[in-house]
């Protein structure tokens, strides 16, 4: 092998973020690839619930959601993920699903650009945002869609670009290949063409210091690399250019102007405020900010010099094991966000097979195993192990144990 146990040991002691690692709780034996799907558990998350539990819900009650700044954790909390994707304050609320983020988006972005009736939209993107554009354009009724294949960087975006196009929707890191999209090229390209550009960085917040940039609207999930616990708040981005002409079809009373007042008719609330909906689940909020403090404390560089260092060595191991797995991520350090999937056509079982062995990744159909590298936690010497036990799996036809090809029913 090109690299040692003992020379990853040695890049783990030289680690910036080392001592990061021990704000998680992480249950020993295991190496834990699915940092981009579901994120670890920060050391001090149980603690910052049980006082919200506790304190602010059982002594508080009521009045916590003045004194305990609950009414606002969807505008503190999406100012405190903003540095994380390039924006400022006032840009950012948290709060609901990706998907539900999605359809305020793409139905609040579309009569931004009248007369214009095609939404572009990637047959590779994660599928609730396909599934979503076609509910909002179903429920729209007279605009259609345009789908694109993303496959070789975006191919198809140019040639569907034409001024009939109002918007287009893409993540910027894809979630089965982990390629990374040039934000900043891609949406000039979308607004040479007049159509709002709206960017999904579920795959890209704490995986690569993102750059908002020129970009209408934007949305993510915090669950992933931003660890803030299963189903934690989403959060969309709206430029401040945008931000009184959009509207949130949604409107529910916490998005109005002044939701006391209890007035008969809907009047937005003024900046990002207005695309609340509903009550905030207040637990949750408080999962996602304790890990948010973590986030506040680290240098996004030293992340992603470190996740592309990870991803680099991983793939060099595998490729010095000779198995016959197909890279599916970009070779070039550059191009890829903090994941390495491989193609393989029992990906499955190997996934499975692995996982037995204490190494955690994840298999998306039709044929492509995922290994998320969340630099926070993860060590060098975690890459060596990882990349041994596959190279083992394969070596030794371990994955071909019928217990293996069982699905489970959440893969
Ligand atoms: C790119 C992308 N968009 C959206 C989602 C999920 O959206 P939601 O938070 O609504 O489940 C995921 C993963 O679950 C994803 O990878
Ligand atoms: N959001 C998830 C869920 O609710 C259940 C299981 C997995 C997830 C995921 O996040 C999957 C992830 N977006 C993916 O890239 O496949």
């Amino acid at each position: 092998m090109a690299i040692t146990r003992a020379e990853c040991q040695a890049l783990d002691a030289r680690d910036p973020l080392r001592d990061v690692r021990d704000e998680f709780a992480l249950p020993p034996g295991i190496v834990y690839l699915l940092g981009n799907s579901l994120g670890a558990l920060p050391r001090r998350t149980p603690e910052r619930v049980a006082r919200t539990v506790e304190t602010e819900w059982g002594v508080h009650m009521g009045a916590s959601w003045n004194t305990a700044g609950w009414w606002d954790l969807p505008e503190s909390t999406g100012d405190r993920i903003a540095p994380l994707i390039g924006a400022g304050p006032g840009q950012v609320l948290a709060g609901d699903s990706t998907s539900v983020n999605i359809f305020k988006a793409v139905t609040g972005a579309l009569p931004l650009r009248p007369g214009r009736r095609v939404v572009v939209s990637d047959l590779d993107n994660f599928p609730t945002d396909r599934y979503v554009v076609q509910g909002a354009v179903a429920a729209l009724g007279s605009y259609e869609i345009r789908d694109i294949g993303s496959g070789a960087g975006l191919a198809g975006l140019e040639d569907a670009l034409g001024d009939d196009v109002a918007l287009v929707l893409l993540s910027q890191v894809d979630y089965r290949t982990g390629a990374l999209r040039d934000m900043a090229a891609v949406t000039r390209q979308v607004h040479e063409a007049g159509a709002i550009m709206i960017w999904d960085l579920c795959h890209s917040a704490g995986a690569v210091p993102v750059e908002v940039g020129e970009a209408d609207l934007a949305v993510g999930c915090t669950y992933k690399y931003l660890n803030g616990g299963p189903g934690a708040p989403a959060y969309i981005y709206v430029a401040p250019r945008h931000q009184e002409a959009v509207r949130n079809v949604i409107s529910g009373w916490h998005g109005h102007a002044a939701p006391f007042a209890f007035e008969p008719d809907y009047r937005p609330a003024t900046g990002v405020r207005r695309f609340a909906t509903g009550s905030p689940p207040v637990l949750s909020y408080a999962a996602l900010n304790a890990s948010l403090d973590i986030w506040e404390r680290v240098d996004l560089r030293e992340v992603r010099a470190k996740s592309q260092a990870m991803t680099s060595l991983f793939i060099e191991l595998v490729d010095d094991a000779g198995t016959d797995l197909v890279l599916a991520t970009p070779r070039d350090p550059e191009r890829r966000g903090s994941q390495v999937s491989y193609r393989h056509p029992d990906g499955y079982p190997v996934v499975r097979a692995l996982a037995d062995r204490g190494v955690v990744g994840d298999f998306r159909e039709p044929d492509v195993m995922r290994f998320g590298f969340a630099p926070l936690y993860l060590r060098y010497v975690d890459a060596y192990d990882a990349a041994t036990a596959l190279a083992e799996v394969l070596r030794e036809d371990l994955w071909r144990d019928e217990r293996y090809a069982r699905r489970l029913t959440v893969t």
